[in-house]
């Protein structure tokens, strides 16, 4: 629905218009958003207020008194001699309480497996908890249970109290890990009652905080506050604030500082993520050199830095859904080279999301949303994907929380620790056809045959010259003077990356038009006469079986599965997007029309929201323009079985469409779960 004149897209309803791409995704040069946190980090040394934005202005009331460290320290950057303070303040309490040195994390990092985790145990060793925590811990014990990470959030914290210690030569002994929540009680709660356990029946005091919904409806002022530390002498802190909101829960919600869903899954995946583990993101390329060292028994040596620049897009969920145009998100992760002093600050920054919001969110320093996601898909994260955008590297003399003196940027190979060019298929070469190489097919009154049209312009039938004759290939001309010849390219260029899969139709390559004006058009592949599975399912023909619209289904299904193994996002599939061949050799399914696809990158729809509403077959999330993510491509591969069911009763898929098609991006199936719950009815 692009109309090419103003190359914008067209609401069906009314005819107005948006741009067709997100500005801020085709102007997303990567080495934009590089600067961009080259000036942040410039702002992180010099501008105080963006200090106070970044260090968690939580009122100091709202900190348990073991925690607290006044507000002034923190804009100085939490010191090294701070964060001791408590840890030795802490471990002193905890090894006055309890002698339980012996205990690990082993408890926290137990997968979460149903509801089956019983809290008694948990809370056996209740009176070795400080007071602090065992008021957190009563309090959660208030709040409804269901949720099984309660039950593991509560082990974390005993754990860590049990067996932290703090040894005679200042050694951190303990191999734990150490929570610290900023709230006075952490909370989780089922939705229908607030953080207190009371019921809530409305949403203005919907004081709550459930990661996962959190995760696609911000729902208020939330500010954080969590130290890691982990096994021996080193620390971790870690500073995050939201001040997202929506409308009514600002109230309720202003001060909640705690995220234990998200700190739980945080401890569980510590051992693997790049703040921790030797195969995260260490690798930093750029040796510190010697001037920078500043040796000394317990100093700070130095440290390199590394920060990933990514949109997010992690091959899975997007970063959050209602935060449309939050793009830019950094994470740093400082790794000392000195092993004993190692401290590892992060953070992440959101700099503006979308319509309602803007105002609310101009300052939004945190996106824990994304976060929550981040840590819990860890292994799929761009961290430790392919779905990098690009890194900035830096070393300092200096110690934690100061900017790098020296910086350089580069992308950098997770597995070598070398820079790389930053990835995309703009190198990818399409080949070039002349005009001589393309026979036109014509029908009895000489003209053209064309197998579709669009607002682009028409798909025609030909053959090309040097190949077998019989072979037929469309030509998909673009007929209007807005073509932009990048976006023709680019959609040859997903066609060729995706030849290998086979459920894309071949592309050829370019060639001059024919029509005026000039311009490219793209050569590919002839697919079953141009017969989309729209067509089909009107037409319903009785050689198709139920069994047969099953293996329509099954083949999606792989299609796209393959297609995001490719770091693909299709973005855009629906019936008439989708072509049947039933020829000699069964019934051939191919997506078409790569105008949307993106490659290692999501794809926001920059109209306003209601605007997006008549495209029924895209997500919810998107239609509110967030991101795409292969879950919202699964959830149109849900409105395509949805249409199959409506159409011709294959109410067999009644139930993987419904699945496909559920609100929370979480809640959908992956492509291959989606492949075995078909499999099975084939
Ligand atoms: N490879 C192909 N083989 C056979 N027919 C094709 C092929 N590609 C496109 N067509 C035909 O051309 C029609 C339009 O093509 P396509 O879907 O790529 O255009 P479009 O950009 O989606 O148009 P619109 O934006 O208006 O939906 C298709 O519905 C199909 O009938």
């Amino acid at each position: 629905m692009v109309n090419k004149e103003t190359n914008k897209m067209t609401n069906p309803t009314d005819g107005s218009q948006w741009n067709k791409r997100p500005s801020l995704l085709t102007s997303a040069n990567n080495f934009g958003k590089i600067r961009l946190a080259m000036r942040t980090l410039g702002q992180w040394n010099t501008n105080p207020r963006f200090r106070e934005n970044l260090i968690c202005p939580i009122p100091t009331t709202a900190i348990p008194r073991a925690y607290v460290i006044k507000k002034n320290d923190l804009h100085q950057e939490v010191s090294r001699v701070d964060l001791e303070e408590v840890i030795k303040t802490e471990c002193a309490h905890s090894l006055q309480n309890n002698r339980m040195a012996n205990s690990n994390v082993n408890a926290c990092r137990q997968p979460v497996c149903g509801n089956s985790f019983s809290i008694n145990d948990a809370n056996l060793h209740h009176n070795t908890l400080s007071p602090t925590l065992k008021n957190a811990n009563m309090k959660q014990q208030q709040c409804s249970m269901k949720d099984p990470r309660m039950a593991v959030a509560d082990t974390v914290m005993q754990n860590s109290v049990a067996s932290f210690e703090y040894g005679k030569d200042d050694v951190y002994s303990s191999q734990s890990l150490w929570l610290t929540c900023s709230n006075e009680s952490p909370s989780y709660t089922e939705e229908g009652t607030n953080s207190r356990g009371q019921s809530v029946e409305n949403s203005e005091d919907n004081s709550h905080y459930d990661d996962d919904r959190t995760s696609g409806v911000d729902d208020g002022n939330k500010e954080y506050l969590y130290f890691i530390r982990t096994a021996s002498q080193s620390q971790q802190l870690r500073l995050s604030r939201s001040s997202n909101s929506n409308g009514s829960y600002i109230k309720a919600t202003t001060g909640e500082s705690s995220d234990l869903p998200w700190f739980v899954e945080y401890c569980r995946m510590l051992e693997r993520s790049p703040t921790h583990s030797d195969d995260g993101l260490e690798m930093s390329p750029f040796e510190p050199d010697s001037q920078s060292k500043r040796s000394s028994n317990h100093n700070w040596v130095y440290w390199s830095s590394v920060e990933l620049i990514t949109n997010g897009y992690s091959n899975g969920d997007p970063p959050s859904r209602r935060d449309g145009d939050n793009q830019d998100y950094r994470y740093s992760v400082r790794r000392s080279l000195q092993v004993a002093q190692l401290q590892q600050p992060r953070w992440s920054h959101s700099s503006s999301s979308s319509g309602l919001y803007r105002n609310d969110t101009e300052d939004e320093i945190s996106e824990l949303p994304w976060f929550v996601k981040f840590c819990r898909n860890l292994d799929s994260s761009p961290v430790s994907s392919d779905a990098i955008w690009g890194i900035i590297c830096s070393t300092s003399s200096d110690s934690y929380g100061t900017a790098p003196e020296q910086t350089s940027v580069g992308l950098m190979s997770r597995s070598s620790g070398k820079v790389l060019p930053i990835e995309t298929l703009s190198s990818t070469t399409v080949p070039e056809l002349e005009m001589g190489d393309v026979i036109f097919k014509r029908n009895a009154a000489n003209e053209r045959i064309v197998l579709g049209e669009g607002v682009f312009g028409y798909v025609c039938l030909a053959t090309l010259s040097d190949i077998d004759e019989d072979k037929e290939v469309v030509v998909k001309e673009f007929t209007d003077e807005s073509t932009d010849i990048d976006e023709v390219l680019h959609e040859a260029r997903i066609l060729l990356h995706l030849e290998e899969t086979n459920v894309v139709p071949k592309c050829f390559g370019v060639m001059p038009k024919q029509v005026e004006p000039s311009g490219v058009a793209l050569v590919q592949e002839c697919i079953g006469n141009g017969m989309t599975l729209q067509r089909l399912l009107r037409i319903n023909p009785p050689a198709i079986t139920h069994a047969d619209w099953l293996d329509i289904a099954y083949q999606l299904a792989m299609g796209l599965d393959q297609i995001h193994k490719k770091f693909v996002l299709l973005n855009d599939i629906k019936i008439d997007n989708v072509l049947i061949d039933y020829g000699s050799q069964g019934l051939k399914v191919k997506f078409i029309d790569m105008g949307y696809a993106t490659f290692k990158e999501p794809f926001i729809f920059d109209g306003p929201p209601e605007d997006m509403e008549p495209y029924v077959y895209l997500a919810p999330e998107v239609r509110q323009c967030g991101y795409t993510s292969t879950k919202s491509d699964v959830y149109s591969l849900g409105y395509v079985f949805h249409d199959m069911i409506r159409k011709v009763g294959c109410v067999r898929l009644s139930a993987v469409s419904e699945l496909c098609k559920l609100r929370r991006p979480e809640d959908r199936p992956t492509t291959k779960t989606l492949i075995d719950l078909i499999s099975v009815m084939l």
